[in-house]
């Protein structure tokens, strides 16, 4: 397994003596050992091990996603199954509250944002399973300019892609509508944007860079994907502040999730915040959002105020997900340590939260979302 395959379900699994664990790893990479460039590269890289876990959920089965092959080349590791449940239950949980936004919305525009989308092929799907949504809804994708082109590069290869974003566009035959930049770091269209964007340059408005296609008056909603957790709170707390108050103002509704690892604290959380530190990420977002309430503080600290919710994986499988899928999945892979499932399920979040305007679209749309109370099962 790659040193570079963090943070997410795969890596985080407390298991001393495994592939991942810590046994071996003499000492942690101290923040200090490593350039900034270094520390970019990492993070950059923790998108190859969330594509090769997406892909290792839809070749057994979990998930359905024809496009996940389409970015990753060679053949792909099996993970553990309680990884693979991991990334199945992670990724039906932010589809279910994407699908209620777009489905609320009916024939209004709206509009995705999403942060660190990496290999992400939410869209995608979305075009195909979807398509009466996608063709009034504007997505825009940003992450570091090294991502963006491997991913631009994959969407020109991949007849796939490129036919679920044309076939997203009410003229697909028009080929002006779909435009790659010169240099190849990402493109453009009336659906489907993918921009190089360093998302720490959003954090002062004064100088944040412009995002092109990006409406100001459609409903947004925000989609942070195991991103904004390697940002200093204040950073994503700014980063937040200018989408919301600059790039996409008031009144415009415009909703927010997030996924990230939590409570950090106990043993299990422990280990996790050493394996993280082992492969030189410190979270800091993990210490300062460490519960479900921090979360949802964090949420209206940063004015979506209209309404919140927080939940961890293990309760978002249990509570969203309908029984038929949890045995349909249940039967997929001999899951041997049902507690270890649960340890780490709980050591991950889903947070949501929204500041509506006078259509309250994410009110309607999210208010009936089963939440969670700290300490609750
Ligand atoms: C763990 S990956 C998650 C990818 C995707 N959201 C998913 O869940 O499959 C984290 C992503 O955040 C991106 N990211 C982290 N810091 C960033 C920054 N400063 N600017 C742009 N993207 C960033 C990384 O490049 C990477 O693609």
């Amino acid at each position: 397994m790659a040193a570079s395959s963090i943070p997410n379900l795969n890596t985080l699994r407390p298991r001393a003596g495994g592939p991942s664990g810590l046994r071996g790893r003499r000492r942690n990479v101290e923040d200090g050992e490593l350039s900034a460039e270094a520390r970019d590269r990492i993070v950059q890289q923790t998108d190859n091990d969330a594509s090769l876990s997406r892909i290792s959920a839809v070749e057994l089965g979990y998930l359905h996603d024809p496009f996940a092959r389409a970015f990753v080349d060679g053949p792909v590791p099996r993970r553990y199954p309680i990884i693979n449940r991991g990334t199945y239950a992670r990724t039906t949980a932010l589809d279910s509250l994407v699908l209620k936004f777009l489905r609320e919305s009916g024939d209004a525009q709206t509009q995705v944002i999403s942060l660190g989308a990496g290999s992400d092929t939410r869209f995608f799907r979305l075009a195909v399973e979807v398509p009466n949504y996608t063709q009034r809804l504007l997505y825009h994708e940003l992450d570091f300019p090294a991502n963006t082109i491997a991913k631009t590069s994959a969407i020109r290869r991949s007849s796939d892609l490129l036919g679920a974003i044309q076939g997203s566009l009410d003229v697909p035959q028009d080929p002006s509508e779909l435009v790659f930049h010169e240099d190849g770091t990402g493109m453009r269209s009336p659906t489907y944007n993918l921009h190089a964007i360093d998302l720490r340059t959003l954090a002062d408005p004064a100088t944040a860079p412009s995002v092109p296609n990006l409406s100001t008056t459609a409903p947004t909603l925000i989609i942070s994907e195991c991103c904004l957790c390697y940002f200093p709170p204040a950073t994503t707390s700014s980063i937040l502040r200018t989408i919301t108050g600059t790039l996409v103002p008031s009144p415009t509704p415009v909703g927010l999730i997030l996924y990230e690892p939590i409570r950090p604290h106990d043993p299990f959380g422990k280990v996790m915040v050493s394996n993280l530190a082992a492969r030189g990420i410190h979270l800091q977002t993990l210490e300062a959002y460490s519960t479900l309430s921090r979360q949802k503080q964090r949420l209206r600290d940063v004015g979506f105020m209209s309404g919140q919710g927080a939940a961890d994986v293990n309760f978002a499988f249990e509570k969203w997900i309908d029984t038929e899928q949890r045995e349909r999945v249940a039967g997929l892979e001999m899951l041997d340590e049902l507690e270890e499932w649960r340890l780490l399920a709980q050591h991950y979040c889903v947070a949501w939260g929204w500041r509506d305007g006078e259509s309250e679209v994410f009110g309607r749309a999210w208010s009936d979302v089963k939440a969670q109370e700290d300490g609750g099962g």
